[in-house]
């Protein structure tokens, strides 16, 4: 069931967070200024015993976690609500606006997103708002994306479901019911495979997989922004939009593993083209359904879908970020084992969760309190889903975020799995696009090197395009786009790299000034600005070497004492300010500082 947003009380916690921070920073300094005369401390000793002291309490806090984790076991199971990306709602054809700004970008699909910036109550029909006499009218092109997700999640397609109305009485239900399927969801019995480079907890291994119980078609609510004390204003555009709710087993026993579950299935959903936006925008929300046991045990009375020896679960409701899903079970669980530790008995009851906070607040009593008198709709048909269809939407479904993980890291790109990931994460799959531009124009321009080149230059493109382009993206606080440094300059300016045609630091001088809009060719570029290596010999490099060398003798001696060859970097830098621009190669001129420094 969905709740509205809840912005009360979220203000709290953040506003005190930087003075409680400031605060103890004021304090520790103050006690450093009257410690002075007295004890003399250094600043540096102090700092030192400060770092021992948190150090000594991380190790304490992580043996009281790993000792309350030999003792209870927790369990948890996630229900997802996503929002599907389709042109009208689910039964009506109440059309649902493009989004200017913040979608998955253009899917296979439908192509449409609710748009932030739209007026509120324009999109509605009738039939949303439950106007008496109204009839649904089911849109069968949403039933598109909810199937591609289901497959992608290896879901068994049902031929037949049904529809079943939920009642409760909220402001942001208009009809005192909300249309879903209870009794018989259109798809059962998927899973989700979650690996070691998805971040789950390393106690569980290298691999989990998780259930999906079922995945069934509902509608979602309006949107509710609390004005307290007595105000609350509705906007019903999102009444009735498409939403999916993916029900996992109760499978998943760490908060890190539960986070990396949401996070994988937003990353299914977005690849295969089924939902508008991430949790980030509200178009995917999480609730985590929370219980514990002690190891060993089964006395526990709860029971769900054929798994039994269950401790009583507590929901926590509309999470709208990982963090959030990560730190609202680690804050449930705490409170739990609190709970029966101390004698008391854990109440199934529906929680919710602030963001910044340390603990859940109950906002509703018993589970199955709430009797929602779930009754089959009269007036919607039986949904009857062919095979043709669903093998049909199999083989056009595009490639698995796992699938990409394994070609990446394999022998073709050679990335390591920490750019993979990124890779095919960010800017819903744009950064993955420009990549694969940029290596299929390397491997253009190279086309006679052999594979373990092309491998080179996929592995010297994944660390240009996420790590050098990301970094000035990030220092230009700009957002992605394509255009800022053309897929083709990029690529021309890996192979002078690789050539050996030009400097690293040539190259990122290069690229931060493709970046700033100097559109010439890079090899023009790099001619009319003389920026082509024109290799040192070696002479220059030992002229260079001891000019560096003269500049520090101590550290020099230090070095030859303590075979301390990190140090050797601050030479090398000295070499490189020195020399010619963009004409000494950092290896080379380490080359000759360990021979000058090292070997005499
Ligand atoms: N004892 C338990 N401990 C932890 N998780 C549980 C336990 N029992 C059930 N769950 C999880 O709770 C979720 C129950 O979701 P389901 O949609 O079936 O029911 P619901 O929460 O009553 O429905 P809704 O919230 O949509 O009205 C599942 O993800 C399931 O794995
Ligand atoms: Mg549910
Ligand atoms: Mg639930």
């Amino acid at each position: 069931m969905l709740r509205p947003w809840r912005v009360s009380g979220a203000f709290r916690f953040y506003s005190y967070r930087p003075l409680i921070r400031s605060a103890q920073f004021f304090d520790s300094s103050r006690a450093l200024q009257t410690s002075v005369p007295t004890d003399r401390v250094p600043l540096r000793k102090q700092l030192k015993q400060d770092a021992k002291g948190l150090k000594a309490q991380k190790k304490l806090r992580k043996e009281a976690e790993e000792a309350s984790r030999q003792k209870w076991e927790l369990t948890v199971g996630v229900e997802i609500h996503a929002q599907l990306d389709t042109e009208t709602k689910l039964f009506s054809r109440q059309s649902i606006p493009i989004a200017d700004e913040g979608g998955f970008g253009s899917p296979p699909g439908t192509g449409a997103a609710t748009s932030t910036s739209d007026i509120p109550n324009s999109n509605v029909s009738l039939f949303d708002l439950a106007f008496p006499g109204s009839q649904p009218e089911f849109q069968a092109a949403t039933l598109l994306p909810a199937l591609r997700a289901a497959i992608a999640l290896k879901c068994q397609i049902q031929p037949v479901s049904r529809f079943d109305r939920k009642h409760y009485f909220y402001q942001d239900q208009p009809a005192g019911y909300q249309i879903t399927q209870y009794y018989e969801p259109f798809a059962r019995h998927g899973y989700v495979d979650l690996f070691d480079y998805d971040g789950i907890a390393p106690e569980d291994g290298d691999r989990v997989r998780v259930d999906i119980k079922q995945v069934q078609l509902e509608q979602d609510t309006a949107k509710s922004q609390e004005y307290p004390p007595s105000t609350q204003l509705l906007d019903f555009n999102r009444v009735s939009h498409p939403l999916i709710e993916i029900i996992t087993m109760p499978q998943i026993h760490t908060p890190a593993t539960a986070a990396a579950c949401v996070r994988k299935l937003q990353a299914i959903l977005q690849s295969c083209g089924a939902v508008t936006t991430g949790m980030e925008l509200g178009g995917l929300r999480a609730d985590v359904n929370v219980s514990i046991r002690r190891r060993g045990e089964t006395a526990e009375l709860c029971q769900y879908n054929g798994v039994s020896g269950l401790g009583q679960r507590t929901e926590i409701k509309n999470l709208s970020s990982f963090k959030a899903v990560e730190d609202a079970i680690i804050a449930e669980k705490n409170r739990q084992i609190a709970v029966l530790e101390s004698g008391g008995v854990v109440e199934g009851e529906t929680r919710g969760w602030t963001i910044g906070s340390t603990e859940t607040r109950k906002l509703r009593g018993k589970e199955g309190a709430v009797d929602y008198r779930y009754m089959p709709d009269p007036d919607i048909p039986p949904l009857r889903i062919g095979e043709d269809l669903i093998s049909q939407l199999s083989g056009d479904l595009p490639a698995s975020p796992d699938s990409l993980v394994a070609l990446l890291v394999g022998p073709e790109y050679g990335l390591p799995i920490d750019d993979a990931k990124p890779l095919i994460e960010l800017d819903d799959g744009a950064r993955l696009e420009y990549y694969q531009d940029v290596v299929d124009i390397l491997r253009e321009i190279q086309v006679d090197s052999n594979a373990q080149i092309h491998a080179t230059l996929a592995r010297m493109a994944g660390n240009w395009v996420l790590h050098e382009l990301g970094g000035l993206l990030t220092k230009t606080d700009r957002a992605w786009d394509a255009d800022i440094v053309p897929a083709q300059s990029l690529a021309h300016l890996v192979d002078q790299l690789q050539q050996k045609r030009i400097t690293g630091s040539t190259a990122k001088l290069v690229l931060a000034s493709v970046f700033d809009g100097d559109r010439r060719p890079i090899p023009q570029l790099l001619e009319e600005d003389g920026l082509l290596l024109r290799p040192l010999s070696r002479e220059e490099y030992v002229a260079l070497a001891e000019a560096a060398i003269a500049l520090n003798p101590q550290m020099v001696e230090q070095i030859r004492q303590k075979n301390q060859r990190g140090k050797l970097g601050w030479f090398v830098g000295q070499m490189m300010r020195t020399g010619e621009k963009g004409r000494v190669e950092a290896p080379k001129a380490e080359e000759i500082l360990r021979e000058l420094i090292l070997e005499k």
